[in-house]
């Protein structure tokens, strides 16, 4: 793996997440953070949807981004119309490959997939677009019948094909089996777009480009359908620090671009979301803040300005004396061996009463209390 192209779509498959709505000043706003943070590609939206979509769609083209921006239709032309309309030169172009999926679509009838896509794909390419192609539910389709439909996109001119585990029943070692597959059997490059929902979404994707795809889809914090997608920012720091392909983007904006996100979607983030979470660099573990205070890679995988974070340290219920008392030292509160003891005990009996960790100016209040009665200084 050398490069890896990355095509979000937070602004698509991020949005369709039940509940989620982004204004258009939001979507835009977006676009352009992911544009200066160095993403190459940006699956904007659904033009077919019309009204407010296509406006913000057009408002998008319209910023003169250096991003690509690709629209996703369905095998329907006037879908593709649509796209023309909001100024797009790139269509992404879904069809139905499973059998499941044909038959809740389609009627079963097979001959719509060629047909669909041969319409679809000429039109496109009559007027002078970029087309992906997308196989919806390719992880549950019949491979041989996958691999007529990515031949056959190919041979019509399309220019990428999207493997998509639209239920996200992979897990990496088939992933990258059927992908590798894939991969054999045309030129065109391959995207991935994988779902969450045995929470191997990021995983497998990393499994279909280790396999020889060449693209991945990405949603800022994972956001999308169900349990969602791949995460833009895992995927991001997977590569740079797992797979050593860095892709020069302004990763410190990644904790800025998520909060946007948050903040847009009204979603919080779980705490211990990984790379961008409130408590992916914070420590309360006595073992942990005496390493830490050592040397921070001791339980840190990376320095968290690196993806414009901050380490914190937290004294609660599993905290020990050299946090305590490197926390209290700041505060030119310096105490003996005993005295540290006295304050953590009320510490751990605090945090216990409260169900939670004790900021700063509650841990000052146990030391002044406890002065008050132990005549600590
Ligand atoms: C796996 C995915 O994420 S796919 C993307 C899913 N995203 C969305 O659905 C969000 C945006 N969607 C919408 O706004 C609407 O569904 C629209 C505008 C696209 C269509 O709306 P409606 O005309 O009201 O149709 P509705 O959504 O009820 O049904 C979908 C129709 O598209 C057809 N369809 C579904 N996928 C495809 C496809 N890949 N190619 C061609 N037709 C398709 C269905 O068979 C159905 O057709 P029918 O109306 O002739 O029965
Ligand atoms: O692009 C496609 O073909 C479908 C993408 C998608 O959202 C999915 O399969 O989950």
């Amino acid at each position: 793996m050398n490069h890896v192209h990355i095509n979000d779509t937070t602004l698509r498959d991020g949005e369709q997440a039940a509940g989620i709505v982004f204004t258009a000043i939001e979507k835009i706003a977006i676009a352009v953070l992911m544009d200066a943070i160095g993403i190459p590609e940006l699956e904007v939206g659904i033009p077919a949807m019309g009204g407010s979509e296509a406006e913000a769609i057009t408002a998008i083209v319209h910023k003169g981004l250096k991003t690509a921006l690709l629209g996703w239709n369905r095998a329907v032309r006037s879908d593709i119309e649509a796209s023309i309309a909001c100024g797009l030169t790139r269509v992404h172009v879904s069809v139905p490959v499973s059998d499941i999926q044909i038959k809740a679509k389609f009627k079963g009838k097979t001959n719509l997939v060629w047909d669909r896509l041969r319409d679809s794909i000429n039109f496109a390419l009559d007027n002078d677009l970029f087309v992906s192609v997308g196989a919806e539910d390719a992880s549950r389709a019949d491979e041989s019948f996958l691999v007529e439909v990515a031949q056959f996109a190919e041979s019509l001119g399309a220019s990428r094909f999207r493997f998509c585990d639209t239920v996200g029943i992979l897990h990496p070692l088939t992933t990258a089996q059927k992908v590798g597959k894939l991969v054999k059997s045309i030129k065109i490059p391959i995207e991935m777009h994988t779902h969450n929902d045995f929470g191997l979404a990021t995983a497998n994707a990393l499994a279909g480009l280790q396999a020889g795809a060449v693209s991945v889809n990405t949603t800022v914090n994972g956001l999308g359908e169900r349990a969602g997608n791949a995460a833009l920012e895992e995927m991001i720091m997977a590569l740079k620090r797992l797979y050593q392909v860095d892709l020069g983007m302004d990763t410190s904006r990644l904790r800025e671009l998520s909060q946007m996100v948050v903040k847009a979607s009204g979603i919080p983030l779980p705490p211990w979301k990984a790379i961008v979470g409130d408590n992916v660099f914070a420590h309360e573990s006595g073992i942990h803040a005496h390493g830490v205070l050592q040397n921070p890679q001791t339980y840190e995988p990376f320095s968290p300005d690196e993806v414009g974070w901050k380490r914190r340290l937290v004294v609660g219920k599993h905290s020990g004396r050299h946090l305590l008392t490197n926390l209290l030292s700041q505060h030119g509160i310096s105490l003996n061996h005993e005295e540290s003891q006295v304050v953590l005990d009320s510490v751990r009996h605090l945090s216990v009463q409260m169900k939670r960790s004790l900021t700063v100016e509650e841990l000052l209040d146990v030391v002044t209390n406890r002065s008050m009665s132990h005549g600590i200084v």
